[in-house]
């Protein structure tokens, strides 16, 4: 057994639908390994948990799995949107909300993450970012103003795979623009912020 088997095994089990969805996903999509997947499922849960957000934005839906795992703790009269540019996934993505509990929970907009935050009028919560690595400062200052004072940012793949340590190729600009997020972000004086070395790096933010 390794360690990741070790946490899994200790950790809350994936619940069946999720692990429908991660199965399918894997069968169905290129690039699968994109989905949250267990461990980081159970983080995002957790964390809503914690947190016990009203309304949550997330941008990059990709089949789903990861607006569900936060829908999961959603109050009575709560509500996550989500924002997917890829058309071709919308009608899996529906399928998935529509075999969970959460479906009328999670409202899904179809369109480029900035275009559709501008048309959403809204204070969040909690706001998850996990779109294009190479516009995540665009994003950051596009849901800022709509995060609510002591509301979190949650940005994944921070770590881009260790990248961030490497001398980076001129024309890798999605690991250019993830280390510009990450230096930004660091001395950023309206916000707290801590990443955590989980799967491929998660970064906590809380306006102050
Ligand atoms: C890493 S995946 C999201 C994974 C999902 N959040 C999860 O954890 O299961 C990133 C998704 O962002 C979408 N995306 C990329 N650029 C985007 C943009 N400009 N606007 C909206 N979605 C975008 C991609 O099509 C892809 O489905």
């Amino acid at each position: 057994m390794n360690l990741d088997e070790y946490i899994s095994n200790h950790s809350d089990a994936e619940p069946e639908y999720l692990a429908k969805i991660n199965r399918a996903t894997h069968v169905k999509l290129i690039n699968p390994r994109m989905c949250s997947g267990h461990l980081q499922g159970r983080v995002l849960s957790m964390f809503c948990r914690m947190i016990q957000p009203n309304r949550i934005l997330e941008l990059g839906t990709f089949t789903g799995y990861s607006a569900l795992c936060m829908a999961e703790a959603l109050p009575e009269g709560g509500v996550l949107h989500t924002i997917e540019c890829d058309d071709e996934l919308e009608d899996f993505i529906l399928q998935n909300f529509a075999g969970s509990e959460y479906a009328d929970k999670i409202q899904l907009h179809i369109g480029d993450a900035l275009t559709e935050i501008e048309k959403l009028n809204e204070t969040f919560d909690l706001v998850f970012i996990d779109a294009d690595k190479r516009e995540y400062l665009d994003y950051y200052e596009a849901v800022l103003p709509k995060l609510r004072c002591g509301g979190y940012i949650l940005a994944d793949n921070t770590l881009w795979d260790g990248k961030v340590l490497k001398t980076v190729e001129p024309n890798d600009k999605q690991t250019i623009e993830i280390m510009r997020f990450n230096d930004f972000v660091a001395t950023d004086p309206r916000v707290e912020k801590v990443i955590l070395p989980l799967r491929d790096g998660l970064t906590l933010i809380r306006k102050k």
